[in-house]
């Protein structure tokens, strides 16, 4: 994306001058955060829709707000449109099973209104995500449309979890002595980032709590109350304990075999 950005000069020529992305892997590993992350590193207005929002069951009414969605973005380029839950909005064509074949049309509007960026400005992008990109109409996934596809999962090296625990306790106050790496470490291996924040917020919470009790029972009676809520080592322990992971091992190993057949089809 940031290629034909910064040199429109030279990618206005050549035969095939654009391609969307596809995100695919299981819920809650931060593809909504990876495309926003992308729209703001190009500088890109984002445009975030979700598929079923699309969907509507008034005869021409889907198909209207594929275009409608599109004129949008035109209007707000440079930008990124982000399709979310792209296999409920583009099942493949003939097996959605609905009466009226709205699923079909909505996936023909989306080809065409595709194939119209590829004769147009350089400046309007797409990205898809999806937990099932089996399920999504394989022409959508053709050179020239959604034809990047790239897997985006648990990764349980303590390391990395450490830098997406950084970052998500950046606006805490922690105490001195507090080890993310050793947090990290004690993280499930199939534990998401949206799991990575769900643990981080509640440690927050349980911090909240020990400080409210604490002030509850202050008799000294002072007026000057320290309203700082510090996170210590153990209300993190104490959270993990507490929760599990959102998704199974056996869910985990799902999504990597349909990694390896995404990855062996050479997309
Ligand atoms: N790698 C990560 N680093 C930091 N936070 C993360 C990461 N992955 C997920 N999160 C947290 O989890 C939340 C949910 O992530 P996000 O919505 O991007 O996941 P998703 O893969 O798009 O999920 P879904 O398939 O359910 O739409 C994010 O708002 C963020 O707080």
């Amino acid at each position: 994306m940031q290629l034909p950005l910064l040199h429109k000069d030279l990618f206005s020529s050549g035969l095939r001058k654009r391609s969307g992305v596809l995100f695919y892997g299981p819920p809650g590993t931060g593809k909504t955060l990876l495309a926003k992350a992308v729209a703001t590193e190009c500088s890109l207005n984002f445009l975030s829709v979700k598929g079923p929002e699309l969907i509507n069951m008034y005869i021409g009414e889907s198909e209207k707000n594929v275009r409608d969605i599109f004129q949008k973005a035109r209007s707000a380029r440079p930008c990124v449109i982000f399709f979310d839950e792209l296999d409920s909005l583009a099942p493949a064509r003939g097996a959605s099973g609905d009466s009226g074949g709205v699923m079909d049309r909505v996936v023909s509007q989306m080809l065409a209104e595709i194939d119209g960026l590829n004769d147009s400005t350089q400046d309007l992008f797409i990205i898809g995500a999806s937990n099932r990109p089996d399920l999504i109409d394989p022409a959508l996934l053709r050179p020239g449309r959604f034809d990047k596809l790239l897997y985006v999962g648990v990764n349980s090296e303590a390391s990395y979890r450490e830098r997406v625990l950084k970052a998500l306790t950046r606006k805490f106050k922690l105490k001195e002595d507090i080890s993310l790496l050793s947090i990290a470490k004690r993280c499930p291996p199939n534990f998401t980032g949206a799991d990575m924040y769900a643990l981080c917020a509640d440690a927050w919470f349980h911090a909240a709590k020990r400080k409210a009790l604490a002030s509850d029972s202050d008799s000294t009676g002072s007026d000057e109350m320290d309203v700082s809520i510090i996170v210590e080592y153990e209300d993190f322990l104490k959270v993990l304990g507490e929760i599990s992971p959102s998704l199974s091992m056996a869910e985990l190993k799902k999504y990597e075999l349909l990694r390896e057949q995404f990855e062996g089809s050479s997309r």
